[in-house]
């Protein structure tokens, strides 16, 4: 079946840009109520304009208590009044997300994988059109097996892309496939590296991040309870990859770009690297070694987000 291409470069973007509205979707409009129901929030049961209204950055990454952490870090460095240990789980009732409120930044989590970073997308991009949010840049602060690059190197992605290297998300809808791009926005990933640089405390490189829909067969790993390749197999799909431009791999990059780009919003992936998959699959590395890689893109989009609200030159 031919697909679809739908939001690609060209006018359909421009367009996009000049409606300055998040959601695409007629529909939303006529209904009397909408439930986020993934986050147990909804139009007539929350004032949601009132507890968001001010956000200007959304950071989301996989885990519940990785952006818990990200959430008091945050609050730490735009030295906002209050204590840490209160920041409370907005998304308490359910056991789907965790959201945290810190000033004009949301942190979010989103389980790992595409249909679960795009539930959560849907209903946080509605949240942010109830709320009339405006100007609003998204992060994901992930992590990811590294192609070439020695553990704890963060990538800035430059293109999102799939298991054969494209530059595309497609999804299935009513049956047919649409094709939607995964380009990001280039300034900010830019503004990324040059915070990198000021922070100098870790390798950064801007390059391609490859996002596929398994961790074990589907990034060939030869660890996994299947495994159908050798080991040169593996390794020649791993070079190819480099040869692409693809220097990290993940499980949510290509939808994220994809959604936030056709709903008009600022979005870059900033992962770190936890291991060279040239070297091996197994992440073995001490736990209190991982934490640290982990924090690392918190850095640097925390740095980002103090240069934005004028907290430093
Ligand atoms: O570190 P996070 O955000 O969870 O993301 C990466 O880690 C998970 C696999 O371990 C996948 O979801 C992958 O994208
Ligand atoms: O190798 C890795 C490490 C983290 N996350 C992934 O998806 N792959």
């Amino acid at each position: 079946m031919a697909p679809i291409l739908l939001n690609c470069l060209g006018t359909e973007h421009s367009e996009y840009i000049e409606q300055e509205q998040y959601v695409k979707n007629p529909h939303l409009d006529s209904m009397e109520e909408d439930i986020l129901y993934h986050f147990n929030l909804g139009t007539k049961t929350h004032n949601l304009p009132a507890m968001f209204g001010d956000i200007k950055f959304v950071c989301v990454g996989g885990s519940a208590n990785r952006m818990r952490t990200f959430a008091q870090f945050i609050h730490q460095e735009l030295e906002l009044p209050g204590n840490v240990d209160d920041i409370r789980d907005i998304c308490e009732e359910t056991d789907r997300y965790s959201m945290y409120k810190v000033g004009p930044v949301l942190s979010i989590s989103h389980g790992m994988g595409v249909p679960s970073i795009s539930i959560m997308l849907h209903e946080l991009i509605k949240l942010l059109y109830h709320a009339r949010c405006r100007d609003v840049v998204l992060f994901r602060i992930g992590t990811s097996g590294g192609i070439g690059l020695a553990p704890g190197t963060v990538v800035i992605t430059d293109k999102a892309v799939d298991s054969f290297f494209r530059p595309q998300f497609e999804q299935v809808v009513l049956g047919k496939v649409i094709i939607r791009s995964t380009e990001l926005d280039e300034e900010v990933a830019r503004e990324l590296l040059q915070c990198s640089a000021e922070l100098s405390g870790f390798p950064t490189v801007i390059g391609n991040t490859m996002c596929t829909h398994d961790f074990y067969e589907g990034q060939g790993r030869l660890d996994g309870a299947l495994c159908s390749f050798s080991t040169e197999e593996k390794l020649e799909y791993l070079r190819k990859a480099h040869e692409a431009g693809v220097r990290n791999i993940e499980m949510e990059s290509t939808v994220f770009a994809a959604m936030c780009r056709v709903c008009n919003l600022k979005a870059a992936v900033i992962c770190v690297t936890l291991l060279n998959r040239f070297e091996g699959d197994q992440i073995s590395t001490p736990h209190d070694v991982l934490v640290e890689y982990q924090s690392r893109p918190q850095c640097l989009v925390a740095h980002f987000i103090k240069k934005h609200l004028g907290l430093i030159a």
